[in-house]
């Protein structure tokens, strides 16, 4: 066995110069992860979010140097709308990886937008159990997350219900405070058995939630991400990370 990439349960706070070295900063480490995880395990599972996380990741993933075919991408959390729809965040990610490198859209774990909420969330969580048989709960190699302006992650959002599933991996919401109203999204329980949870965001936009969370350790659903055994990255730009 090789050594780790890098030692548990450890939070590392990385803030650059501006956008684009987020979006660098971030493809290079999810470079390294991919690399090391197909060393060691043979593949590598990444789960997505949507919004200014998949610009990052589009603009920088078609340099990086992997075995693009051992693959797997899930997603974080879903608009509930379907493919041709703006709001699909699959959409983004195929226009901008397939393509522009070698992944195929096979290797997309995607929701069923033609099915009502709670038969989509049960219908993706039964092909992320495909992915991870035989265990309690799915160990992601890295879960890439943003940071909505009032804290959210995924689609977990504050105050609301789903902060306390602890039973499922996949939960509907149908009362999303930020629209579309109708999502899935990985549950907390999930993120957290994450070997690796990533957020990365830029702009002054961030940075009153950023203080909020890192400075003052407001109990917001962002600040609910601590991978158990795993590690945890914010990378962030100076206008972002300029509150702290
Ligand atoms: O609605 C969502 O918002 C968050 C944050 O998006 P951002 O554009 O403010 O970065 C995103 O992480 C999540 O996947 C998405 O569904």
């Amino acid at each position: 066995m090789s050594t780790p990439l890098l030692p548990h349960t450890k939070t590392v706070r990385k803030v650059v110069d501006n956008e684009e070295k987020v979006a660098s900063e971030l493809c290079s480490l999810v470079q390294k992860l991919a690399n090391y995880a197909i060393t060691e395990r043979g593949h590598f599972k990444i789960g997505l979010s949507g919004g200014s996380l998949a610009k990052f990741l589009c603009g920088g993933l078609p340099s990086i140097e992997t075995s693009w075919d051992k693959w797997s991408l899930f997603f974080c959390d879903e608009r509930l709308v379907p493919f041709s729809d703006g709001d699909s965040t699959y959409k983004l990610y195929k226009a901008g990886l397939v393509g522009s490198t070698p992944l195929t859209e096979e290797q997309f774990v995607v929701i069923n937008p033609e099915l009502d909420v709670e038969e989509a969330a049960k219908d993706y969580e039964s092909k992320v159990r495909n992915s991870f048989p035989d265990c309690e709960w799915p160990k992601f190699d890295v879960l890439l997350l943003g940071m909505g302006p009032d804290g959210h992650t995924a689609s977990l959002f504050p105050d609301h219900k789903l902060l306390d599933e602890r039973s499922v991996w996949i939960a509907p919401i149908s009362d999303s405070p930020k629209p579309p109203s109708c999502r899935v999204t990985m549950t907390l329980p999930v993120i957290n058995n994450a070997r690796c949870c990533i957020f990365a965001m830029a702009g002054a936009g961030k940075a009153e939630m950023v203080k909020r969370i890192l400075g003052d350790g407001e109990a917001l659903p962002s600040a609910m991400v601590k991978p158990v055994s795993g590690e945890l990255y914010w990378i962030l730009d100076t206008a972002a990370a300029s509150k702290l």
